[in-house]
């Protein structure tokens, strides 16, 4: 286990003391892994994907999750979005289990949105019902829906598309429209797996900057997975790396930068040491 630079590395421990002092706007403890681990059972074998990972995760706090290839990024999100259970060790939303060993518990998952690199909108529905179909299947009437899709399209940049087709947007719109989805039911904690991967580097900038902002306006917990470093330390709270094979967390890195963040941070010279550090520690794991 290694010591990132103004940061305390934990595996095992418990490492709420760790959070960044200036977020002190951050609440308490809002999503805790605590000794999780995942072992699947593949045909060519026992396969360790994470081993005892535990991380206290604050109101608001916006953690980035990063590591090579293979660390286990995808079935860490996928545990804390209730699609896939750990092998051992547990994990709450606000005090309240996400598994009670296999079974989901879909009360505590109430308060998750996710999104993933694909936007996965139905293509026969118009962007505002795409966005309120999370409201529709709890029962939420056609008005409040159209109201709440409208509010969304406000947030996330894509106000008088509502009645656009997904076919008609470019890719980065459609991942403002599941990030609207994501965000219907008002959940306090989103769950981001590579949203921005598939876009030109551009449209990414772009999205980081929206994602601020929209971060900044729903006050909502973000757990962000991403293979740039770059993005990862831009929009982050805490960057958290991952080591493979087990996947194991290998550091918590802290960033302090000012917000909000623009271009300027980028160029600084802390966001650069920062950045650095972090290549480095994933050079060692090679
Ligand atoms: N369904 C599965 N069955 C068996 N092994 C799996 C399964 N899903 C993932 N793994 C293995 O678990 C490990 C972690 O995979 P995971 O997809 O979580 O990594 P990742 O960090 O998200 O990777 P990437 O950055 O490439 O998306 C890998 O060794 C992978 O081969």
């Amino acid at each position: 286990m290694k010591m990132t630079q103004k940061a305390t590395v934990q595996d095992g421990t418990d490492d709420t003391a760790v959070v960044d002092p200036s977020r002190s706007g951050l609440g308490p403890v809002e999503l805790e892994l605590a000794g999780v681990n995942k072992v699947y059972q593949a045909r060519r074998g026992r396969v360790e994907a994470l081993s005892d990972v535990n991380l206290s995760i604050r109101r608001g706090e916006f953690i980035s999750l990063v590591g090579r290839s293979g660390c286990g990024k995808t079935t860490l999100l996928r545990i804390l979005s209730g699609l896939l259970p750990p092998s051992s060790g547990s994990v709450t939303a606000n005090g309240q289990s996400i598994w009670r060993g296999s079974a989901r518990n879909d009360e505590a998952l109430q308060q998750v949105g996710l999104v993933f690199q694909e936007a996965n909108l139905f293509p026969w529905f118009n962007i505002s019902d795409n966005i309120s179909l999370p409201l529709k299947l709890r029962g939420v009437d056609r008005k409040a829906r159209a109201a709440r899709a409208e509010e969304l399209c406000e947030l996330v940049g894509l106000r008088g598309f509502e009645g656009a087709y997904p076919r008609e947007l470019s890719g980065g719109m459609r991942q403002r429209a599941a990030i609207a989805r994501a965000l219907s039911s008002r959940p306090s904690i989103l769950l981001m797996d590579e949203p921005f991967g598939a876009l030109d580097a551009l449209t990414r900038d772009k999205m980081n900057l929206e994602l601020q902002s929209i971060h900044a306006a729903t006050g909502a917990t973000v757990v962000f997975v991403t293979h740039s470093i770059s993005e990862a330390v831009f929009l982050a709270d805490r960057v958290v790396l991952l080591t493979p094979r087990p996947g194991r967390i290998r550091s918590v890195t802290p960033v302090s930068l000012a917000r909000p963040r623009s271009a300027d941070t980028e160029a600084s010279v802390e966001f650069q040491q920062i950045v650095r550090g972090l290549r480095v520690e994933l050079d060692e794991e090679s």
